[in-house]
């Protein structure tokens, strides 16, 4: 972990990340080829990061989106919905683990307040409810934040940070793992304001957010038919609040393939006939680069073949 994220001389580009360095999105963005040697802007929070893009500050920004444990950052999943012209360039996965760390001199059956990021609490509390009954949790911005601010203030006794954090702070661990789940992985994506899509590389996922008919009997079945109508698997769907009102929801839903698939954009275009509003969010190399498996019968030739057997019986060319 450096001790600055300032990684070149004379960066030209700015990349934002909840710091400081050393957190887990900050291990997402070391994950990136293109940002190595740029200027990264630690900030405190997604709606910085992303005001950041919006604004031109930053170029990209490194958000955590979902969480094998917590499930998805609602928070991330809200600013995506509600902040236009916004694409995800890729997505990176990490591996979460977390110890509990410090000042020299704590012991560990006197901690009463822990300092923790809330996603990361919510993937430790098991493990703080068993062995520390009747603690208390104090959010931070961050897991380093939350370790740093027990050098700076005595209002907690503990934090929940990464592993290997008191390399670089004055703290003593009191336990490692202490995860609720040993194999939890967070998945970020880097987000920015490019409108040019990448090249579908055939390992590709694409996201969209969508909001059903209102009073329209069957429309969440109508829209899931979309996708299996055209053979395109979902690797996410969650719902968010609309928030206007009770019962208004809005749609995340990951597809597995590009919107140059011809049956990820078939798709695409059925939505957008029954959907009172579709955003496109971007298609992008998967984490895994594994590659989407299809029916053939969905394959982007069969689509072609029958787009020119439509304009050919049209024109009134012989069958
Ligand atoms: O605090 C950090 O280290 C972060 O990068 C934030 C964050 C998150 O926002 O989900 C990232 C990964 C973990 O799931 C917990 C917290």
């Amino acid at each position: 972990m450096p001790e600055t994220t300032d990684a070149a001389a004379d960066p030209t580009e700015s990349y934002s990340y909840l710091g400081p360095a050393g957190t887990f999105t900050w291990k997402a963005l070391d994950q990136v080829p293109q940002a190595r040697g740029q200027h990264w802007r630690s900030v405190n929070n997604v709606g910085e990061a992303l005001d950041d893009v919006v604004s031109g500050r930053s170029v990209a920004a490194m958000i955590a989106i979902e969480n094998s444990v917590e499930g998805g950052v609602s928070a991330t999943q809200d600013a995506l919905a509600t902040i236009p012209n916004l694409r995800i360039l890729g997505e990176y996965l990490v591996p979460v683990d977390f110890v509990l760390v410090a000042r020299p001199g704590t012991e560990l059956d006197r901690v009463r307040v822990v300092n923790a990021h809330p996603v990361a609490y919510a993937q430790t509390h098991l493990w703080l409810e068993a062995r520390l009954p009747s603690h208390e949790h104090l959010p931070a911005t961050s897991n380093v934040a939350a370790a740093a601010s027990l050098l700076e203030s005595g209002i907690a006794d503990a934090a929940i940070a990464p592993p290997g954090i008191t390399e670089h702070f004055d703290l003593v661990q009191l336990a490692e793992h202490v995860g609720d789940n040993p194999t939890a992985v967070t998945r970020f994506v880097l987000v920015s304001r490019t409108v040019e899509l990448p090249e579908p590389t055939g390992a590709d996922k694409t996201s969209i957010i969508a909001e059903l008919p209102a009073d329209h009997p069957g429309s969440l079945l109508e829209l899931l038919e979309q996708f299996s109508t055209r053979g395109v698997n979902m690797s996410l769907i969650e719902s968010r609040p609309i928030g206007d009102a009770l019962g208004r929801y809005r749609f995340i839903i990951d597809l597995e393939g590009h919107v140059l698939d011809e049956r990820v954009a078939d798709a695409l275009l059925g939505v957008r006939r029954f959907s009172p509003s579709v955003m496109f969010l971007g298609s992008y190399p998967r984490a895994d680069r594994l590659p989407v498996e299809y029916v053939s019968r969905y394959g982007d030739d069969v689509f072609t073949e029958a787009r020119d057997w439509l304009r050919g019986l049209i024109a009134g060319e012989p069958q």
